[in-house]
Order: C-alpha cells, then sequence, then structure tokens
C-alpha cells in the first residue's frame, strides 16, 4: 500500500529522535526541546496569518500555502515530540465529521 506524505513524515519525525543534531533540522529541533518547537509554531503561525492578510489583498494563496505548509510540519514536529502523530489529528476531525461546530460547542460545557 502507497503510504501518504503524512504518513511517511510521521516515520521520519519518530527516527530523527534518535538522529545526530548537527545533520538534520527536525534532529536539531528535538534536541533543543520542546520549548523551540513552541517558538517555532508560534512564529510560523504567525507568518500564517500575515501571508492570509496578503492573500486577500493580492488575490495569490502561493505565500499562504508555503506558510501553511511551515506550520503543519512545525505542528507534527510538536506531536512527534511528546509521543503524537497525523493519525491522531486526523481520528479527531473524523469523529467530528458532520457534527455541526455550535452543536459541538454547546455539547463541551
Ligand atoms: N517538511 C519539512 C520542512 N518544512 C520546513 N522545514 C524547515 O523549517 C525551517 C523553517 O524555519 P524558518 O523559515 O524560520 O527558517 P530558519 O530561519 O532557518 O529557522 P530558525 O533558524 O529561525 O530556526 C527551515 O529550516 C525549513 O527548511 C522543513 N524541514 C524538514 N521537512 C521534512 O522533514 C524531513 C526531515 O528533515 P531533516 O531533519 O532536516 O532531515 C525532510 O525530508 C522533509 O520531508
Amino acid at each position: 500500500m502507497t503510504q501518504s506524505i503524512l504518513e511517511q513524515l510521521d516515520a521520519v519525525l519518530a527516527a530523527r529522535k534518535a538522529a545526530d543534531p548537527t545533520s538534520s533540522y527536525v534532529s536539531s529541533l528535538h534536541h533543543k526541546g520542546l520549548n523551540k518547537i513552541l517558538e517555532k509554531v508560534g512564529e510560523e503561525a504567525i507568518e500564517t496569518v500575515l501571508a492570509a492578510k496578503d492573500a486577500e489583498q493580492n488575490g495569490d494563496n502561493q505565500n499562504l500555502i508555503y506558510e501553511t505548509a511551515d506550520l503543519w510540519f512545525h505542528s507534527l514536529v510538536m506531536l512527534s515530540h511528546l509521543g503524537g502523530n497525523h493519525q491522531q489529528v486526523l481520528e479527531e476531525l473524523a469523529r467530528r465529521f458532520g457534527l455541526s461546530g455550535l452543536d459541538e460547542k454547546a455539547a463541551r460545557k
């Protein structure tokens, strides 16, 4: 069976936990620890927001896609660092699928 890019990426991110931090960006993030990873997630989130505002102005989503990929990637590194993976996020989205956001919010209380 062909693995999706997210499955392949999860496997690489997990393997990088034990790799040399001088030869891999992901290993260097794992090595620096959670605070550095969270700093990158925050930075990429802000860059994504700014790219969305630019995209609204100029009608071109190319940089927004690029920044969103950076945000997704660093979010996956964060999950991996804490022992999680993309599949858990997909399962949560699947659980919510078809459930109105308003009903779901009401059910949280
Ligand atoms: N998808 C990505 C990916 N997306 C973005 N990035 C890196 O994320 C960083 C983005 O941060 P910035 O834009 O802030 O760049 P920067 O200024 O260099 O970062 P800082 O010095 O501020 O930390 C860049 O270094 C990008 O190269 C990625 N690095 C790796 N991957 C995947 O992860 C795999 C493993 O990567 P390595 O661990 O480096 O082998 C790769 O084969 C890819 O599949």
